[in-house]
């Protein structure tokens, strides 16, 4: 192996999708337990098997790898919807499985949608803009669920998995908007550059979903 060009920058996502990330790096022969632990080191370098692991926030994800800063990255896509880069999206995980909503207070109707808070500005923006519907949103940056609840707005666009937060808060899903999964992202020049590796990779990964 070249290390010049073979050797892969990942960048995995910290939080919630972190485990089953490294469960499928894992079945795909990538090993990458040491990421799971309660340290605060954020980069992981193996010489022997040729990889980094670069631990960002999700939302930083697409930027190390469009820049160059990463030759991987593993993100939701619901990130990729709000961020819109440059870069290749290789593979759909099939993990961190949730959706992305519109909720409220029940019994309420599109007319009544004027304010959306969210984390996803743009991609809500998008949304209700593709379908001729006026809005303001209100970029919050999580607990979303709150902004109903104190009146900062009358609706919101939110992840939804198991339902638990929006029961315990009142709310109902008024509109499904998308299923969300994680996704696999490459920097087009590493594509290029270091596309064997990153094939089998790919390849190895496809086998272990
Ligand atoms: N409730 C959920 N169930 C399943 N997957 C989810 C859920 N919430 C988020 N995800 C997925 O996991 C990804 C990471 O979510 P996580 O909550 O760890 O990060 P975050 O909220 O963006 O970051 P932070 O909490 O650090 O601001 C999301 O981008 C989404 O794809
Ligand atoms: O349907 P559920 O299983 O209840 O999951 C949904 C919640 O999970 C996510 O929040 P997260 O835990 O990431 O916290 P956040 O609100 O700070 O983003 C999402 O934003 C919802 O609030």
């Amino acid at each position: 192996m070249n290390e010049c060009t073979e050797f892969l920058r990942i960048a995995l996502s910290k939080g919630r999708i972190l485990e089953e990330t490294v469960e499928l790096l894992e079945g795909s022969g990538i090993k990458c337990q040491q990421v799971k632990g309660n340290g605060r080191k954020l980069i992981y370098t193996d010489e022997k098997q040729g990889v980094s692991f670069i631990l960002g926030k999700p939302m930083d994800i697409p930027t190390y790898v469009e820049y160059g800063a990463a030759d991987l990255g593993v993100v939701g896509k619901d990130v990729l919807m709000e961020t819109e880069g440059e870069y290749y999206e290789l593979l759909d995980l099939n993990i961190g499985y949730c959706k992305l909503v519109v909720a409220g207070e029940k019994d309420k109707t599109e007319r009544d949608y004027r304010t959306i808070a969210s984390k996803y500005p743009k991609l809500t923006e998008k949304y209700f803009e593709s379908m001729g519907r006026q809005t303001n949103i209100v970029k919050l940056n999580g607990s979303v669920e709150l902004a109903p609840l104190t009146n900062l707005a009358d609706s919101i666009v939110d992840l939804v998995s198991s339902g638990q937060t929006l029961r315990e808060n009142n709310l109902v899903e008024l509109e499904k908007i998308t299923d969300i999964t994680t996704r696999l992202i490459a920097n087009k020049g590493s594509y290029q550059l270091k596309q064997a590796r990153i094939v089998s990779l790919v390849e190895n990964m496809q086998g272990s979903i």
